[in-house]
């Protein structure tokens, strides 16, 4: 069985895919940024070789969090406007299978991780070596909801068999956690996710469920580090050894 890495070692892996991300980044480009802490390295990294004058881009943050990492980092950002794309949007990932698959949403901040993953032509996931799995469903699933239809919410869930759980705050145990919007997270565990998008085809049809953290067909690239070794992947291919790739944006 392979050893579970040290919380070290990910910090590591998580530094070695931020770092790698860079290659994908162009100056002129508009970028939506992550959150997590992967997504907090590559902000910081980014960051610094915008201060140093290798980038002129902007950027578009997914959470209220890395929006502050971004302007402490002097990243420029600028707000959602009609009609905008992005060239390219990095994030972390909380599951990713080959196909890239994605469970997202751990931090909280899913919905605009979606809104960015998708107003994006480009999605680039970072990810350490523990979040590739054979199949989706070990994390459990998280969804945001509108606090109003939660009752509702927790029985289609349950009919669905993925036990609901109401996501606490961490800075007030007794109070449930609030996205950015105001709205409830629920984590949804299934144990496996066999079919990810006949799942997700039957909770968009759950009244006032926002969003939910299973993101398909929208990563083009996934940076996984493995010890010392960046891996990239994309869907349905081989995995490439970082040198020897080049279908960047
Ligand atoms: O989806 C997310 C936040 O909503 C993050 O990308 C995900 O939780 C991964 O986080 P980390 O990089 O800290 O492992």
């Amino acid at each position: 069985m392979k050893a579970t890495p040290s919380p070290q070692q990910l910090k590591h892996e998580k530094q070695l895919a931020a770092e790698a991300a860079l290659r994908w980044v162009r100056s002129g480009m508009l970028l939506g940024l992550g959150s997590g802490s992967t997504a907090a390295l590559f902000i910081s990294q980014l960051g610094a070789a915008v201060r140093a004058g290798q980038y002129q881009i902007q950027a578009v943050a997914t959470s209220l969090a890395s929006e502050a990492l971004a302007r402490e980092a002097g990243i420029p950002l600028v707000e959602p406007r009609r009609g905008m794309r992005l060239d390219l949007t990095v994030d972390g990932a909380d599951e990713l299978n080959t196909e890239l698959q994605l469970v997202k949403g751990g931090g909280g901040a899913l919905l605009r991780e979606k809104v960015l993953a998708t107003a994006a032509d480009y999605l680039l996931i970072l990810a350490d070596s523990t979040k590739l799995v054979p199949q989706l469903g070990r994390f459990p699933l998280p969804l945001e909801v509108v606090p109003f239809a939660l009752p509702w919410i927790l029985d289609a869930v349950a009919e669905l068999e993925g036990k609901p759980v109401v996501r606490m705050s961490r800075q007030q145990p007794t109070e449930p956690a609030r996205t950015d919007q105001g709205n409830l997270l629920v984590d949804c565990h299934f144990q496996s996710i066999p079919d990810a998008t006949s799942l997700a085809r039957h909770l968009q049809q759950i009244p006032g469920l926002v969003e939910h953290g299973l993101f398909l067909g929208l990563a083009r690239a996934a940076l996984v580090a493995q010890g010392e070794q960046v891996l990239v992947y994309t869907p349905g291919a081989e995995p490439q050894s970082l040198p020897g790739f080049s279908a960047f944006p």
